[in-house]
């Protein structure tokens, strides 16, 4: 960590759904903080409330206590029209597991990846072609997809799309919410390869996913979420060769791609039972 100022810094946030008797907190205490230029990723289970936390940083679900700051700035205190003016700037961005959720059906590649620069206002039309060409090259995508609509392209095309999207306007952390879960095997590999290719010193990633294995290659620092509750911060190294908490060794013994599938396979319902009696 930096003296720098974190790029993302969560303060013992709580989130709850529902109100009065049907109440139910699903975020306990949770702080974290994100350097400039760092990979992150969050951990857990389904369920472990990974999406409510990023949903809660994006202001789609207010937090019931705690803090965000993001580059210094407490989100909580934005007011509305102070939100609209930080969601137009772009410094922070996301991409869905589905990139269907991130792209309208009836924008075409290129209106899609030139909306955020239009909505900033700040560039001229052909300073934004001449942008959008720059990063569909950068998500190795040929210039014949742009008058497509996003039904015309296949899923990894889909999610391409979607992340030199999130990227055009430069942001300085990119949120991705299982961005590679509903690709086949060889899209995954080459999505995550790209997304590392892409990230440098003045970009953030949060890459949220219930699977260890898939993002610890590119992750400096993993976040392990469970039941609501931050259980373990440290570098992917040590989470996977020293972790400490019963769960994190759990999610480690279950990513056979980090260890031997046999012994891992010996020691998960050990793990469990261990879990379960915490
Ligand atoms: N809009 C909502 N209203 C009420 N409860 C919700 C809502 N969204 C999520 N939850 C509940 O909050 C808890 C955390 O859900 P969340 O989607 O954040 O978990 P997750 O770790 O992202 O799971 P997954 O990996 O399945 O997406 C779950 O118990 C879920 O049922």
């Amino acid at each position: 960590m930096t003296a720098q100022t974190p790029i993302l810094s969560i303060h013992d946030l709580q989130v709850s759904y529902g109100r009065g008797s049907r109440e139910k907190q699903v975020i306990f205490d949770a702080s974290l903080e994100i350097a400039t230029g760092e990979v992150i990723g969050l951990i857990g289970e389904t369920g472990s409330g990974k999406s409510t936390l990023a949903r809660t940083v994006l202001g789609l679900v207010k937090a019931s206590g705690g803090r965000v700051e993001f580059d210094g700035t407490d989100l909580s205190r934005l007011k509305p029209a102070q939100w609209r003016e930080f969601r137009r700037s772009g410094v922070l961005q996301y991409v869905f597991q589905d990139p269907q959720r991130s792209l309208d059906p009836e924008f075409t590649v290129e209106q899609s990846i030139a909306e955020p620069l239009v909505t900033q206002g700040r560039l001229s039309s052909a300073e934004i072609a001449a942008k959008v060409r720059e990063y569909l090259a950068r998500v190795h995508l040929d210039e014949s997809l742009l008058s497509r609509l996003p039904g015309q392209i296949s899923g990894g095309q889909r999610q391409r799309v979607a992340i030199a999207r999130a990227l055009v306007s430069e942001p300085k952390l990119l949120i991705l919410d299982e961005p590679v879960s509903a690709l086949d095997s060889a899209n995954r590999v080459q999505i995550l390869e790209l997304l590392q290719s892409l990230a440098g010193p003045s970009v953030s990633l949060l890459f949220i996913s219930h699977d260890l294995g898939s993002v610890a290659g590119i992750t400096d620092r993993v976040v392990v979420l469970y039941r609501g509750r931050i259980v373990e911060v440290n570098s992917t190294d040590a989470i996977i060769n020293a972790p400490h908490h019963a769960y994190t060794r759990l999610l480690v013994g279950s990513a056979p791609t980090l260890t031997g599938a046999a012994s891992a396979r010996a020691t998960r319902e050990e793990l469990r039972a261990k879990i379960a009696a915490d």
